[in-house]
């Protein structure tokens, strides 16, 4: 059996170290940074942590752990970076794998090989490595590839550009780390995801004044419902068989019960259904809008010196605009003629079953979804349907039929979700999961 790659030792990339272990399958790990937790290790010298001091998940422990390293019990609801990233150390010393992570080696190029350089079906894959201390570059020949390097660490700036001139400071959400730097400032927040809602919080506790300005309203999820963490309930068993519709009418009932109108807080009303978009998690924002700390605004129209005009007329004078826009699926080691795939500026993806590209067999994007719930458990089981391929237990369908899963993927975004590039990638928690089940099982009746 081929040696395997694995391209970055974040949450992703150490799920697939332990499958492959585990399974017996030699593998190599790349990682760009001193240590593993990707995203989750706050102020990774990788520069790829878009983490911020205050950073809390925003699934639930239950949701997030490994199955095969339970998080421990006296960890709370909703951990800390901090905790997770211990949580990540402690999986790969369980597991005993820390050996065969490269740290500080960063995987520059994956090309094609030529067609029998590593011994496998395909030519496999020549991965250039680049050692950040010596800068020494290495080729080696892998027949597989796993590519786990993250998505949420290229920022995406608004699109187009704002017209206008700004004279103030302008930031992503990816560098902010501290609210310290806005206190007594004017600060501009765009966006209604999780990144907006959280730094807005944050910095309506230090700043002269905070805006939050958005281009459409969200339904603003509580992290508790009824006492407990709001996903417990989205896994309940009613979850588990009820249709995406009676869902989606339930949660929207409980929340109008316990969370009240939008409006109330001077938020606009989405005008979509409540699983349409990518959810936004947040208790203290609410709290904040009550409290007058922050100052809802519409889509900025465009920079005017000192300030901002906004979609509505109105302008501020802002010191600070942190555009909160999310994030672009990003590859720099894959060169964008050759993985088509992969490549779209409009973060669109085609992937079947959101891993494997139908014309580059041995080549597999690991964790490459957004699910309303956590990565993690996802990863994990993305990684034995691809240890599955890799050792030959289970086989995949024709290229034909692998491109119209695709497209009929994409169209089940098309008709569910508001048309955003933050939508691209979006599986539910557990049809996903039965998704793979059910994908292995059909694999396996391929060989
Ligand atoms: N605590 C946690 O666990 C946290 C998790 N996260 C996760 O990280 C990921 C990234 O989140 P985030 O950084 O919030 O990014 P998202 O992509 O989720 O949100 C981007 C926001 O910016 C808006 N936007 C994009 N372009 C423009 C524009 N040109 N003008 C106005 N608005 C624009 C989007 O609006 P539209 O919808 O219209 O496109 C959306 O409201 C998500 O998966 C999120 O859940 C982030 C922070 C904290």
């Amino acid at each position: 059996m081929d040696r395997v790659c694995v391209i970055g030792a974040g949450s992703s990339g150490i799920a697939a170290c332990q499958v492959l272990g585990a399974r017996g399958i030699e593998f190599d790990c790349y990682e760009t940074g001193s240590e593993i937790g990707g995203n989750w290790r706050y102020l990774n010298d990788n520069g790829m942590s878009s983490a911020y001091r205050s950073l809390h998940i925003n699934t639930s422990r239950q949701m997030m752990e490994f199955k095969s390293f339970p998080m421990p019990a006296h960890l709370p609801a909703y951990p800390s970076h901090f905790q997770i990233a211990e949580y990540f150390d402690d999986f790969v010393k369980h597991h005993g794998f820390g050996d065969r992570i490269r740290f500080r080696t960063e995987v520059t190029s994956v090309t094609v090989a030529s067609r029998g350089a590593s011994g496998g079906a395909s030519g496999g894959y020549s991965v250039t490595t680049r050692d950040r201390d010596t800068g020494e570059e290495v080729s080696r020949t892998y027949g597989s590839v796993i590519v786990a390097n993250g998505h949420h660490w290229s920022p995406r700036m608004p699109e187009p550009a704002f017209p206008g001139s700004f004279d103030g400071e302008e930031m992503h959400a990816h560098f902010y780390k501290r609210p310290e730097r806005f206190a007594d400032k004017k600060v501009l927040v765009l966006g209604i995801g999780n990144s907006a809602c959280d730094i807005a919080v944050e910095s309506s506790r230090v700043s002269a004044r905070t805006f939050l300005a958005m281009r459409r309203g969200a339904h603003i999820m509580p992290k508790y419902l009824f006492g407990m963490p709001t996903d417990h309930l989205t896994t309940s068993p009613l979850a588990r068989f009820a249709p995406a519709w009676l869902q989606a009418l339930s949660l929207r009932a409980m929340l109008r019960l316990a969370r009240g109108k939008l409006s109330d807080y001077g938020l606009p009303e989405p005008s979509h259904a409540i699983l349409a978009a990518h959810p936004t998690v947040s208790d203290d924002l609410l709290t904040r809008l009550g409290h007058g700390d922050i100052t809802v605004k519409p889509n900025i129209d465009r920079l005017d010196g000192s300030g901002v005009v906004f979609a509505d007329g109105s302008r501020e004078d802002v010191d600070v605009i942190v555009y909160c826009t999310g994030y672009k699926v990003d590859f720099p080691f894959l060169d964008a003629a050759s993985f088509p795939a992969v490549s779209s500026p409009d973060n669109e993806v085609s992937l079947y079953r959101r891993v494997v590209d139908p014309d580059h067999p041995g080549l597999y994007f690991l964790g490459l979804i957004q699910p309303l719930g956590a990565i993690m458990p996802l990863a994990e089981a993305q990684s034995e349907w691809i240890a599955d391929l890799v050792s030959g237990r289970a086989g995949l369908p024709s290229v034909p039929e692998m491109k119209a899963e695709i497209a009929a993927y994409r169209e089940s975004l098309r008709s569910r979700y508001v048309k955003s590039k933050r939508h691209t990638l979006e599986v539910d928690f557990l049809g996903y999961q039965r998704e793979l089940r059910e994908e292995r099982r059909a694999g396996a009746a391929r060989r």
